[in-house]
C-alpha cells in the first residue's frame, strides 16, 4: 500500500512491523521455555490470527501442530454482534492436548470467552491463550490471557490480518482507521 492509500484510509500507524516481528520472537521465546518441548497443539482463530499465527508457528523452536477454528461475531461493522458463529470447527480432538488459541485481538473479549468455555468442554490437558493484542478499556468480561503482545487504546485497529470489512488484513501493520472510512461509528 503506498502512502497516498495510507493517507486515504489510515488515521495513523500504531505497530510498525518490526515492533510486531521482535514481539512476536519473544512470545515464541517464552512459549517455548513454558511449554518445554510438551506436544503443543495451536489454535488459530480464523480469520483475524492468520498472521500471527503464521509469524508465531515460525519463530518457535519447538515442534507443534497447527489448527484452526473460524467464528465470527463482528460480520461487517466496528461493533462486536455479541453472538459468536462457529463457521469452521476443529478438525483435531483436543482430549488430552495441551493447546494454546492464538488469537490477533481481545476487544471486548466477548469471542474469546465463549471461545474458552466451548474448547474446554473438549477436555483438554491444558488451555491457554496467546493474543497479540488487547484493549483493556474495552474488555467486557474477566478472562485469563497467559500471553498478550500489546496492550492499546480502544480505537478500531487494522492490519496485520486485522479487517474492516474484510479489507486492510493485508497491511504488515497495524494502524487505525481513519473515522471517515467506517462512518465515525467507532
Ligand atoms: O473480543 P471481541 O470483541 O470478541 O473481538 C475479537 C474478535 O473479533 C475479531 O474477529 P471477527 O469476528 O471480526 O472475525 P475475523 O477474525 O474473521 O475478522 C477478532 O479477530 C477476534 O476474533
Ligand atoms: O479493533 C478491531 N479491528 C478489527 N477487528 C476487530 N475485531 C475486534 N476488534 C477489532
Ligand atoms: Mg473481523
Amino acid at each position: 500500500m503506498d502512502d497516498k492509500d495510507l493517507g486515504a484510509d489510515l488515521a495513523g500507524v500504531l505497530i510498525p512491523e518490526d515492533r510486531l516481528q521482535a514481539k512476536i520472537r519473544e512470545l515464541a521465546a517464552t512459549v517455548d521455555a513454558d511449554y518445554d518441548g510438551r506436544d503443543l497443539l495451536l489454535v488459530g482463530v480464523l480469520k483475524g490470527a492468520v498472521m500471527v499465527m503464521a509469524d508465531l508457528a515460525r519463530a518457535l523452536h519447538s515442534p507443534v501442530s497447527m489448527d484452526w477454528m473460524a467464528v465470527s461475531s463482528y460480520g461487517s461493522g466496528t461493533k462486536s454482534s455479541g453472538v459468536v458463529r462457529i463457521l469452521k470447527d476443529l478438525e483435531a480432538d483436543i482430549t488430552d492436548r495441551h493447546v494454546l488459541i492464538v488469537e490477533d485481538i481481545i476487544d471486548s473479549g466477548l469471542t474469546l470467552s465463549w471461545l474458552v468455555s466451548n474448547l474446554q468442554s473438549r477436555n483438554p490437558a491444558s488451555l491457554e491463550i496467546c493474543a497479540l493484542l488487547r484493549k483493556p478499556e474495552a474488555v467486557q468480561t474477566e478472562i485469563d490471557v497467559r500471553y498478550v503482545g500489546f496492550d492499546i487504546p480502544n480505537e478500531f485497529v487494522v492490519g496485520y490480518g486485522l479487517d474492516y470489512d474484510e479489507k486492510y488484513r493485508n497491511l504488515p501493520f497495524v494502524g487505525t482507521l481513519a473515522p471517515h472510512v467506517y462512518g465515525g461509528r467507532a
